[in-house]
């Protein structure tokens, strides 16, 4: 059960590239402020480069903020800690290990004994849906396996909070929807604290208790927004709610004009 609320207090962070000599400054996000609950499911939505990936990186303290602070349990972040874990869109597992021996991975530095850190690893594939698969190397699953590989690998360490970036947008349509419903499920049964990045305005609406929509650049919170449906979720029905047609297309009235990459 997550107990840390996170609070992202006037952040704004700033990239620098180019040769040294013809350095460039690139403001990434400017001015962002939004608290999540302990046990929350915010979304964050916005235009292709608005600064959502940098701002889950940041809370992750995977780069540095340049402006304002991101505080997690009261405590201003720097650095990745074991409280916070990350689920990527192209799943990153390792090659040459099975299911289990990727869920184990994140465990070696940290549990000594291996039947310790498997019998830890076999819970979290258990609650994936993979026990029948944890001998399998990732090239022999689907794209929907690999990435519940990547959440249970993600929840192995026991975080409070799962950062995820766009972790179904590599997944066809209808595996996606069944993800949809499975990380609900796995929400609800951890009470992990959820951030998620997504261009979907449905997916959104479908998985969160509130929705932050990003405004381009410098990324900006122009508006947040609280989905109006109870859990479970289950029903993939409540897609056809007026409710959510209402909401979804509030939403898409605000992005009008200022996106060019949704995919719903
Ligand atoms: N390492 C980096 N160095 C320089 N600029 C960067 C770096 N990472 C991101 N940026 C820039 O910061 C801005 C925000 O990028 P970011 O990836 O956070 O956006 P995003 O909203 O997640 O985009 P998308 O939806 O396309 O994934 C973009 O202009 C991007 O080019």
């Amino acid at each position: 059960m997550s107990t840390q609320k996170i609070e992202i207090d006037t952040v704004g962070k700033s990239y620098e590239t180019g040769p040294r000599k013809k350095r460039k400054v690139v403001h990434a996000l400017k001015d962002v402020s939004l608290t999540i609950a302990p046990g929350g499911f915010v979304s964050l939505l916005g235009p292709s480069g608005c600064g959502k990936t940098t701002l889950l990186k940041c809370i992750d303290g995977l780069i540095p903020i340049t402006e304002g602070e991101i505080r997690v349990g009261g405590k201003a972040i720097a650095d990745p800690g074991r409280d916070r874990a990350f689920v990527f869109q192209d799943f990153r597992l390792l090659p040459w290990r099975t299911v289990l021996g990727n869920v184990c991975f994140p465990l070696e530095t940290t549990i000594s004994s291996k039947a310790e850190r498997e019998a830890i690893a076999k819970k979290y594939i258990d609650m994936v849906g993979l026990t029948a698969f944890e001998r399998h190397h990732p090239h022999e699953l689907s794209g929907g396996m690999q990435q519940r590989v990547g959440i249970a690998r993600a929840l192995a360490v026991d975080p409070d909070i799962l950062l995820m970036d766009e972790p179904f947008g590599a997944l066809d349509a209808q595996t996606r929807e069944l993800m949809q419903v499975e990380l609900l499920r796995i929400w609800e049964l951890t009470g992990k604290t959820v951030v998620f990045v997504t261009h979907s305005v449905d997916e959104a609406i479908f998985l969160s208790q509130r929705i932050a929509v990003f405004s381009s650049r410098p990324g900006t919170i122009s508006a947040e927004f609280d989905v109006p449906f109870a859990y479970p979720r289950t029903d993939l029905g409540i897609r056809r709610d007026p409710r959510f047609t209402d909401l979804r297309q509030e939403i898409w009235r605000l992005l009008k004009g200022d996106q060019n990459s949704f995919s719903d």
